[in-house]
C-alpha cells in the first residue's frame, strides 16, 4: 500500500473528463462507475480525474428545447475524454434523442472506432450450454461514421446507406491492428454483399486491399445472417470482428447477450488520430423498463471506466479495476440480470471494497 501511494502521489496524472449521464439508467450507472473511479484514484491510483458534469439529456430537451448546447464542439474539445451513460426516453421519439446527443458527438469528432470487447468474465454464466471460459473471448470493431447511420435519405428514398472508400479503409486499418495485437490474429468481417450490392461490395473490395498490408493476421469473410448462427454455434472460432455501424451495433447486443447480459458491455467510440476526445460508454441503453429501480447492472459501466483508463494511458489501473470486478462477480454478487440478487449500490460497494483490498495488498 505504502508504495502504491507515495510512487503515486507526487505525480499522479491528470486528465480533464467530461461525465454526460443523459438518461434513465445512465445516470445511476455513471454515478456508480464515479464511485469506483473515486475508490480507484484514493486507494493510490496514479490518475486524478477533474470532472465536469453536463446535464445533457432529454430532460433538458424537454425543459430547454435542446439536448445540448450549439457550442459543444468546443466545449467537449479540450476534454482528454467523454464518459457518457445513456440516451433515450419513452416521452421523446428514439431517432429525435438519439440524433440530437449521442450521435452529433461520435460524428462530428470523427470518433470513427467504435470498439466493442467482450468476453465471459469471471463468475457470470453464459446462456450457451457448452461455452467454457475462454470460448468467448471477442473485440467486434464497429464502423462509426457513416454507413446506415450517415443520416441521410427521405421518404421517397428511404434509409439511404452512404460508405466511403476513406471511412472503409481507415476501420479496417484499425481493426487489423486491433486483430494484430491479439495472440490469435485473427479477423472476421462481415457485411451483406450477396444482397446489399453496392456498398458492401466495396466494404469486400477495401477488405482484401488492406489485407494485403497485414499479411501476419488471417482474415475471413461472413454474411451477416449466417454470422448470427457462427456466434451462438462456434464462438470459440471468432476473434475480432469487423463490420458497419448497423450490423456491428445488432452483433454487440447479441454478443453481450451471449456474455451473460446487455448489461456487462462497454464501448469506446475512439478518434484514432487522438485529434477529438474519444467517448466512452456502456453498450446498452436508458433502460426505461428498469430505471428508477436501483437495479441496473453496473459491470459494463465500470468495464468502460476500465476501458476509458486504458486509452488514456493508465494502463495498471485499468488492470486492477477489471480484477476488482471479477473478483466481485467470481464471488457471486450479482446483479438480477445475470441471475443474481444484489442491487446497483451492493455492486458497486463490494467493486470498491476490492479495489481497496487489492491496493492494500500490494
Ligand atoms: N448508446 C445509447 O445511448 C443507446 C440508447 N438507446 C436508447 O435507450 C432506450 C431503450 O432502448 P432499448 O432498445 O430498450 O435498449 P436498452 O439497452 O436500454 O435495454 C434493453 C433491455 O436490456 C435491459 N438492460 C439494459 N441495460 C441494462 C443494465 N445495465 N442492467 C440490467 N438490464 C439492462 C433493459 O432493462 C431492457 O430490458 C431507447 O430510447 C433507445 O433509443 C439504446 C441503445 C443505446
Ligand atoms: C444507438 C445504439 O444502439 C448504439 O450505439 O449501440
Ligand atoms: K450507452
Ligand atoms: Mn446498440
Amino acid at each position: 500500500m505504502s508504495q502504491r501511494i507515495s510512487s503515486v502521489q507526487s505525480k499522479a496524472n491528470k486528465y480533464k473528463i467530461a461525465v454526460i449521464p443523459g438518461d434513465g439508467i445512465g445516470k445511476e450507472v455513471i454515478e456508480a462507475a464515479l464511485a469506483v473511479l473515486d475508490a480507484l484514484a484514493s486507494a493510490g491510483g496514479s490518475f486524478v480525474l477533474d470532472y465536469e458534469h453536463f446535464d445533457w439529456s432529454s430532460e433538458r430537451f424537454k425543459t430547454t428545447g435542446s439536448y445540448m448546447p450549439d457550442s459543444f464542439l468546443d466545449v467537449l474539445q479540450p476534454k482528454d475524454a467523454i464518459f457518457f451513460g445513456a440516451v433515450g426516453d419513452p416521452t421523446v421519439p428514439d431517432h429525435i434523442s438519439l440524433w440530437s446527443l449521442l450521435l452529433p458527438i461520435r460524428q462530428r469528432f470523427q470518433q470513427y472506432a467504435n470498439v466493442r470487447p467482450i468476453r465471459v468474465l469471471k463468475g457470470i454464466k453464459s446462456p450457451l450450454a457448452d461455452c467454457k471460459p475462454g470460448d468467448l473471448d471477442w473485440v467486434i470493431v464497429r464502423e462509426n461514421s457513416e454507413g446506415e447511420y450517415a443520416g441521410q435519405g427521405g421518404r421517397t428514398h428511404q434509409e439511404l446507406a452512404i460508405f466511403s472508400r476513406h471511412a472503409i479503409r481507415r476501420i479496417f486499418r484499425f481493426a487489423f491492428e486491433v486483430a494484430e495485437k491479439r495472440p490469435r490474429k485473427l479477423l472476421t468481417f462481415v457485411t451483406k454483399s450477396n444482397a446489399q450490392r453496392s456498398g458492401m461490395v466495396l466494404w469486400d473490395e477495401v477488405a482484401y486491399e488492406v489485407a494485403k498490408e497485414y499479411p501476419h493476421v488471417t482474415m475471413d469473410k461472413m454474411l451477416v445472417d449466417a454470422m448470427t448462427t457462427r456466434m451462438v454455434l462456434r464462438p470459440e472460432s471468432l476473434d475480432t470482428i469487423v463490420a458497419t455501424n448497423l450490423h456491428a451495433d445488432i452483433l454487440s447486443d447479441l454478443a453481450a447477450a451471449l456474455a451473460g447480459s446487455i448489461g456487462i458491455a462497454p464501448t469506446s467510440n475512439l478518434d484514432p488520430t487522438r485529434r477529438a476526445p474519444s467517448m466512452f460508454e456502456p453498450v446498452h441503453g436508458s433502460a426505461p423498463d428498469i430505471s428508477g429501480k436501483g437495479i441496473a447492472n453496473p459491470i459494463a459501466a465500470f468495464w468502460t471506466a476500465a476501458e476509458m483508463l486504458d486509452w488514456l494511458g493508465e494502463k495498471a489501473d485499468a488492470k486492477l479495476l477489471m480484477e476488482a470486478i471479477e473478483s466481485v462477480c467470481g464471488r457471486g454478487i450479482l446483479t438480477k440480470d445475470l441471475g443474481g440478487s444484489a442491487n446497483t449500490a451492493e455492486v458497486t460497494d463490494a467493486v470498491c471494497t476490492a479495489i481497496k483490498e487489492s491496493a492494500q495488498a500490494q
